[in-house]
């Protein structure tokens, strides 16, 4: 076992004064501690995003109309969107779950490209303003769909994965989850996602309150039905993939605060999930940081105002990755270099 001392030990002895690569070492020590290794590995990786629709748009929580989703998932997957560009310049395969959208199954259209997957448990959750958003099942079905995403990267010899999301609404149910579990109070817990306006944005609040006050009392009765009562299908699989991903003993980095929501449900399932994750950025929604907090976890990238999702802050970690991985396997240490004791 290797243990925080022993990899800072190691640095220490690489050709440089002690800490003086900042951050770059703590990535480079959490890098290690996750794959127990002085030679981890970053490649090959993978991103797999979930996209999924939400009833809970019709109140008015979004300033997007649902059809956007599916719009995205096409710009996606051709190649437009934000996170296919940085997918493709970082070398990340990307892959995009269709786990419930209102919109059609685009699997003869997308076909040649090999990275869309139509694996809808319904059309877009219910509207969890007026009562449950999934049923249990329906919440199950979506986390076995993100864990076959984990176990096909695994089977695909993937080291390093990140996972993302798409589906106009979801930062209502990700506040909702935030509040439940991770006890944030709700005015942080509630953010203007995708740009809502004033207007917006106090509705959202108060359809998050209502439904978080219907949740919170079912949460030690029964677990599941609560969170599926304010979750959404992408945020459901992206839980399932990261219980995955960590059981396989891939390296997860996490993206946002929709993606922080889906590990929180992880780490409430299987405690321990977090220990397998590296948080990419804090996003400028305003309850990450103690979503991120709250599983014991801190950000590298804090400064760079991310509001996007689609796994864009976890692709944009990955050249640090690559160079937190490189100094430890290919720096010279102190004594193959023949410098004297830096004690
Ligand atoms: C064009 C576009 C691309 C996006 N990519 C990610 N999101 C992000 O914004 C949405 C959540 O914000 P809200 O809850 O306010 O709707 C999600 O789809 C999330 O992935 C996008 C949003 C838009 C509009
Ligand atoms: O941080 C995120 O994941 C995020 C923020 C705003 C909108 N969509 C996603």
């Amino acid at each position: 076992m290797l243990t925080p001392a022993d990899i800072r030990r190691h640095l220490d002895h690489l050709t440089k004064p002690a800490g003086s690569l900042g951050r770059l070492e703590d990535l480079a020590l959490r890098l290690c501690a996750i794959q127990q290794t002085f030679t981890p590995q970053t490649r090959p990786r993978r991103i797999v995003l979930f996209a999924a629709d939400h009833g809970v748009a019709a109140e008015g929580v979004t300033s997007w109309p649902s059809d956007v989703t599916h719009l995205m998932v096409r710009n996606i997957v051709t190649g437009g969107a934000a996170s296919s560009v940085l997918a493709r310049t970082t070398e990340t395969g990307l892959r995009l779950i269709d786990v419930g959208t209102f919109g059609p199954d685009l699997t003869t259209d997308l076909d040649p490209t090999n990275q869309y997957v139509c694996a809808k448990v319904r059309h877009g959750s219910r509207n969890l303003a007026v009562g449950p958003a999934l049923t249990v099942e329906e919440f199950d079905r979506a986390l076995a769909v993100g864990r076959e995403q984990a176990d096909a990267a695994s089977r695909d010899g993937i080291r390093v994965v990140a996972a993302g999301e798409m589906g106009i609404g979801n930062s209502t149910p990700a506040s909702c989850l935030t509040a439940l579990l991770a006890g944030v109070p709700l005015e942080t817990a509630v953010g203007r996602g995708a740009g809502a306006d004033d207007a917006v944005l106090a509705r959202k609040r108060d359809v998050v309150a209502l439904a978080v006050a219907a949740a919170r009392p079912r949460l030690g009765v029964d677990l599941r039905a609560a969170i599926a009562s304010v979750a959404g299908l992408e945020i459901a699989a992206l839980a399932g993939f990261f219980v995955g991903a960590a059981d396989a003993g891939l390296t997860i980095v996490l993206d946002g605060f929709i993606a922080t929501a889906g590990a929180l449900v992880a780490e409430r399932l299987r405690p321990g999930t977090a220990t397998a994750m590296i948080a990419a950025h804090r996003s400028a929604e305003p309850g990450h940081a103690a979503a991120l907090a709250a599983l014991g976890l801190t950000p590298m990238l804090d400064t760079w105002n991310l509001r996007l999702g689609e796994g864009t802050g976890a692709l944009l970690l990955m050249p640090l990755l690559d160079a937190a991985a490189a100094i430890v396997t290919q720096m010279a240490t102190f004594d193959s270099a023949g410098i004297a004791a830096h004690e």
